[in-house]
């Protein structure tokens, strides 16, 4: 047991110098690392090949960690629409793609246009299709108020997102929530808002949740957890006691 413990270690230093040594994150390389060496149309292999990938190089990916997080929230929320900010190269779109039901659509905005192309593609390799996602390559200001008509599509409800995900840059955390209930793009019925913070919680979500704390009637924190918090927004008159 000594010798898999000291084996274990001496691979996560390893794994740390490598990530070090290699410095910036590269979307080229990613996508190329997953492109090539994934079986393709299997989502699975998509994510343990950027989970690989992310051992032994810097990434932006969210990870297993933050991913089992994030996988027990979908599977809690059973969302049919979703809006994630910040796609980089898709690897928590086709986290949460895996986990919606057949008719749930996933809406990602990304906005450097190169980076939007690469997750697409990893998108479509992990075997999803254009019916059941789609791309926006704008800032999330930009994307925001033209949103509702992505959602029009499914006619018959006129309900916004019940599951978002922010992951693009902390300080547009509060901005962009403020605009998507301006822009009424949270279902009334109720609307889980995921915030990732890799490190440190940033400074940053400090006013987010003052914004909260203040609308205590349709905002309450689910939960807090190292790296993510799940606020859960909920319009006055179609509330139900949790
Ligand atoms: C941390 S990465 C997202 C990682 C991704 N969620 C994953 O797990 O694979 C952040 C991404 O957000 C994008 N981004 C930054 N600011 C943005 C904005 N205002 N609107 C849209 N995308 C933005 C960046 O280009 C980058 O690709």
């Amino acid at each position: 047991r000594y010798r898999v413990k000291v084996a274990a270690l001496c691979h996560r230093a390893l794994a740390w110098a490598l990530r070090t040594l290699r410095g910036r994150v590269c979307v080229r390389s990613t996508h190329a690392f997953v492109f090539s060496k994934c079986t393709h149309g299997k989502v699975d292999s998509v994510l343990e090949t950027f989970d690989l990938y992310a051992d032994t190089h810097p990434s932006f990916s969210i990870g297993p960690q933050i991913g089992e997080a994030l996988d027990e929230v979908v599977r809690r929320v059973r969302p049919s629409r979703v809006l994630e900010l910040g796609m980089h190269c898709g690897y928590s779109s086709v986290r949460l793609l895996r986990l919606l039901p057949p008719a749930g659509r996933l809406i990602t905005v990304e906005l450097d246009p190169l980076i939007a192309d690469l997750g697409e593609e990893i998108i479509l390799v992990a075997g999803f299709k254009h019916s059941q996602f789609q791309v926006l390559t704008s800032s999330s200001a930009e994307a925001i108020p033209t949103l509702r008509s992505f959602l029009e599509p499914d006619r018959g409800t006129s309900e916004g997102f019940n599951l978002v995900l922010m992951d693009h840059d902390p300080s547009l955390y509060l901005p962009d929530l403020l605009a998507l209930e301006r822009e009424e793009l949270l279902s009334p019925s109720g609307c889980s808002v995921l915030l990732i913070y890799r490190n440190q919680r940033p400074e940053d979500l400090t006013e987010i949740l003052g914004h909260i704390r203040a609308k205590p009637d349709c905002y309450c924190i689910t939960s807090e957890l190292q790296f993510m918090m799940e606020i859960f927004y909920q319009k006055e008159s179609t509330r139900v006691d949790r």
